[in-house]
């Protein structure tokens, strides 16, 4: 196993590129921790298979050095990398049972029958397999030969790391709970780097110990699923993570105290000066509807969504979602919203900026 050190990283598909918008990648410094379980969040086309493509060698990038541990690997072509891959459709080789495609890359490797025998027995009951070892893998369903395809790139000890590019794709979705709890499990147990890229919110900030969040090509923000959700370092990151994202609101930020649409909203911290278009973002849960106070609030619709309810509404001409704790009754006299101070964040052009006193 190694650490992955991606130096002044960049990718441009275009020969001669100039511009920040000819870069699909632009330019990065990042760390990958040994031993770490980290997901790659993002919308189609913010450029993660991009990414995923320059670790595992099938992509040399335009700009900038990859590392595996001290070795500097950019020239370096997969098979010389020494990582296991699991993708989108299932790779399973049809007229060998369930047992050989999952021995197969030890067998490749000349490893010892009676190791290789003991560690596919290990990998067939991670994936709940071992009763069906000696079938062949013709004719069974896309959810098996994929959990097969998973437990295939789980087989090996000795990589460098595990990629999976949205391996969970072809999987019902009932059946995705269970393979990512697995995915999760053998994680624990086996100790892989693991990089795992999905545009599923959930698939990610369950998987994942650190998420890795991609917006245009470039990283926003690398942080533990509570990071994204308190402290969102970019605008999209509060969009993207939550259900619903995060509200914002133009603003003007005074010291400790910021005004929107006229309106003064205490913070929680105060602020230096800002620069840029400021804003506030403030998540939908730490929103509440109340009689006076705060902004004017018009509710425009009520959503059930299961345990609880979502407001859907408006301040002015800006749309606003508010979250209503189970068992919270609405208040029909409520034309105001009313924000808990210590969770807003603010912005400037997008980015997020610390309150003073923040480390
Ligand atoms: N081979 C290529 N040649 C030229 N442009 C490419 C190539 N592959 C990807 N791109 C462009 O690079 C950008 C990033 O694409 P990439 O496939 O890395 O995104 P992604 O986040 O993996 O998207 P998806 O989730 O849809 O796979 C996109 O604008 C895409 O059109």
């Amino acid at each position: 196993m190694a650490q992955i050190t991606l130096q002044n990283l960049a990718h441009s598909y275009k020969p001669n590129a100039s511009s920040d918008a000819d870069f699909a990648l632009k330019a990065l410094d990042h760390v990958w921790q040994n031993g770490g379980a980290y997901a790659l969040l993002g919308s189609s086309g913010c450029g993660k298979s991009t990414l995923l493509n320059i670790i595992s060698g099938l992509l040399r990038p335009s700009h900038g050095r990859v590392l595996f541990g001290d070795r500097d690997v950019t020239e370096a072509a997969t098979a010389e990398r020494n990582i296991a891959q699991v993708f989108q459709f299932p790779v399973v080789y049809d007229t060998m049972t369930v047992g050989e495609n999952l021995a197969f890359p030890l067998r490749n490797r000349g490893m010892d029958p009676a190791y290789i025998a003991g560690r596919v027995q290990e990998i067939a009951r991670m994936i709940g397999m071992e009763e069906i070892l000696k079938q062949k893998a013709r004719g069974l369903t896309a959810d098996a030969k994929q959990k097969i395809s998973l437990g295939r790139g789980m087989v090996r000890e000795d990589v460098n790391a595990i990629l999976f590019d949205e391996p969970l794709t072809v999987i019902d979705p009932h059946m995705k709970f269970e393979l990512r709890t697995q995915l999760k499990a053998l994680h624990r147990a086996f100790g892989h780097t693991m990089i795992y890229v999905t545009h599923d919110q959930t698939e990610a900030l369950t998987f994942a110990d650190k998420v890795v969040v991609m917006y245009d090509g470039r990283v926003v923000q690398m942080g533990t699923p509570e990071e994204l959700f308190e402290r969102p370092a970019h605008s999209f990151v509060g969009y993207f993570i939550g259900s619903p994202g995060m509200n914002f609101f133009d603003a003007k930020i005074e010291g400790q105290r910021a005004f929107v649409q006229g309106v003064e909203v205490p913070l929680g911290a105060a602020y230096g000066p800002v620069s840029g278009r400021a804003q506030i973002g403030i998540r939908p849960e730490f929103c509440v509807l109340a009689r006076e106070g705060g902004l004017p609030f018009q509710i425009q619709r009520i959503e059930d969504v299961g345990r609880h309810r979502i407001i859907r509404g408006t301040c002015g001409d800006v749309s606003v979602n508010v979250t209503l704790p189970e068992g919270m009754a609405i208040d029909a006299e409520a034309t105001r919203l009313l924000f808990a101070p210590e969770k807003i964040n603010v912005y400037a052009d997008d980015w997020r900026i610390a309150p003073q006193g923040e480390q």
